[in-house]
């Protein structure tokens, strides 16, 4: 399998990478999903998800969002079918997310902007022998996103929302146990998929990305609370952890495809 290497500007902060769009970027992430391109394969399979609770292990703050991390030494926690020829493991989920409602998602659909979006990264434990060297694999990666828009209070969502004041600076932790991320996905099976890159660095093109159609709800006193992160350590001057996210990227040779009609 050809390796990968990371051709991004390590150290530039995300925000500004889309500037210098990453050289000889091909399949670069986040995209504009025009519904009306995207086309229906009929050979995609239902997305089959099987989160293990019990395989959660902390919150933490890594200067970028706040992250869930997974106990990934197993099977336990795996997303299989759709797109995918195996099994794929859960390692982590993040979000982005804006200052105002306005704006904050990555991806977008007709040009429509979601106040915030979560990803689910998972890795190949058959073509990779670690989350980290799945990241430099072609197809080493699977991140299934899921938009969230502005409305009913999200119960699952909650537990991590109490959980962030504790993880309010950067590079702070909080034990986190017993969550089940299948709590944040919509029941709606549908979605698109396409192959893209990780949208921080090191930005490298070894995503297969599963786009949820159907948002979750959440409420204006669950986005603020993410609002109130901050990017800077303790003792640093504050800066709010908002606008987290990259700006779109171009779609070049790519189709989308979608799961449905
Ligand atoms: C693990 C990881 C690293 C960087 N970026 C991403 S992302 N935002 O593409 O999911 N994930
Ligand atoms: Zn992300």
């Amino acid at each position: 399998v050809r390796k990968m290497t990371s051709h991004g500007c390590e150290g530039v902060h995300p925000l500004w990478q889309s500037e210098l769009s990453v050289s000889g970027g091909t399949r670069q992430s986040p995209i504009n999903i025009q519904w009306r391109d995207s086309v229906y394969d009929p050979h995609l399979k239902p997305l089959k998800i099987h989160y293990d609770p019990t395989t959660c292990l902390y919150i933490w703050n890594n200067g970028y969002s706040f992250q869930v991390e997974f106990d990934d030494s197993a099977d336990k926690s795996v997303i299989m079918g759709g797109p995918l020829e195996n099994h794929y493991r859960l390692k982590q989920f993040h979000f982005h997310w804006g200052a105002i409602n306005e704006w904050g998602s990555e991806h977008m659909v007709d040009s429509k902007v979601y106040p915030a979006e979560l990803h689910l990264v998972h890795w190949n434990p058959v073509t990779s022998t670690s989350f980290e060297e799945a990241i430099m694999e072609n197809n080493g990666l699977v991140v299934i996103g899921v938009f969230l828009k502005l409305g009913a209070h999200h119960a699952g969502l909650q537990k991590l929302v109490d959980a962030l004041p504790a993880v309010k600076h950067k590079d702070t932790i909080v034990e986190f146990d017993v969550f089940d991320p299948s709590c944040l996905m919509p029941s709606c099976p549908d979605y698109w998929t396409y192959d893209g890159s990780l949208t921080t660095p090191p930005l490298t093109e070894s995503v297969t990305w599963i786009i949820k159609k159907t948002p979750i709800e959440v409420d204006q006193n669950q986005l603020e609370e993410f609002r109130m992160l901050l990017f800077t350590s303790a003792g640093e001057e504050e800066k709010r952890m908002v606008d987290n996210f990259r700006p779109l990227q171009p779609l070049m040779n790519r189709t989308v495809r979608s799961s449905f009609r």
